[in-house]
């Protein structure tokens, strides 16, 4: 298989961290996710991570706590993520920088963009934590947000569904799954896959985003190459 990006980023959903557990981490899992990435960087794709948090900790559902506070541990939660897919890509023998938009220069690298970049360049994994680093955000934005940073071709959001549906999936097992987008659709009929900010991101700075399943994680080199699979959500798709 050839591989159709050149530079991708790959948003990894916290949720599908925790394998068959409702929380945390398994590892086993995370090794499953990794090797299709490492497939990926050694057909020469560059590739960087935005990792979500939901299976730890969403700032939106933590009741009573101050939103700000609550949100601060969102993206600690998406730090342990990226630390844990590190160490896994790491053990799989790739070469891989964490980054922080958050400083915490004990355990990874700040954020920085050029530094990203280069590590990009040189064939090494770049796995961004905390997310954009303020609270009020989501990991879709930082993943919209880093996209841009970066010029990356595409962002590829691996999640707990196989693509966009005109209604949450979970919740209705009617919903009718879409094969491709316009970001204005996404954004008129508010499917709720990812949240209004990311996709204004990416419709302003012309980034498709691919939505597919990481339940099987050979979806991550499909995706590289360009295989018809999940939803892809971009601007002239009409
Ligand atoms: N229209 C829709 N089409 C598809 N999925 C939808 C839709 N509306 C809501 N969803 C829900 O969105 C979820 C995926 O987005 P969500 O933001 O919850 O997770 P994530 O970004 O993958 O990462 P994390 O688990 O880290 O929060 C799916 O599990 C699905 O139930
Ligand atoms: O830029 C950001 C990104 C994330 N957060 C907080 O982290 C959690 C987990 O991220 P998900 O995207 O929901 O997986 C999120 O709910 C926020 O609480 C943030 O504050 N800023």
């Amino acid at each position: 298989m050839k591989p159709k990006y050149k530079r991708v980023l790959l948003k990894l959903s916290g949720e599908s961290l925790a394998g068959n557990e409702t929380h945390g981490i398994d590892f086993d899992t995370v090794l499953k996710i990794c090797e299709p990435i490492k497939k990926c960087a050694d057909m020469g794709v560059q590739i960087a991570i935005v990792v979500g948090g939901g299976n730890f900790w969403r700032g939106r559902s933590s009741g009573k706590m101050d939103r700000t506070r609550a949100d601060h541990m969102g993206m600690l939660a998406t730090t342990i993520n990226a630390l844990g897919v590190a160490d896994a890509l790491e053990q799989l023998g790739m070469q891989v920088r964490v980054q922080t938009a958050i400083a915490m220069q004990q355990i990874a690298e700040p954020y920085i963009r050029n530094r990203a970049v280069r590590h990009l360049e040189k064939g090494r994994v770049v796995v961004f934590g905390c997310g954009t680093g303020n609270p009020f955000f989501s990991t879709d934005t930082a993943a919209a947000l880093r996209a841009a940073e970066i010029d990356a071709d595409i962002i590829m959001k691996a999640t707990m569904v196989d693509g966009v549906y005109d209604c949450d999936p979970k919740k209705n097992p009617n919903a009718v799954k879409y094969d491709s987008l316009s970001f204005m659709e996404v954004l008129n009929k508010n499917l709720q896959v990812m949240d209004s900010t990311a996709a204004s991101l990416c419709k302003d700075n012309n980034i498709p985003i691919l939505v597919f399943s990481i339940n099987e994680p050979e979806n991550i080199v499909k995706a590289v190459c360009g295989e018809p699979i999940g939803t892809i959500v971009e601007e002239d798709s009409l």
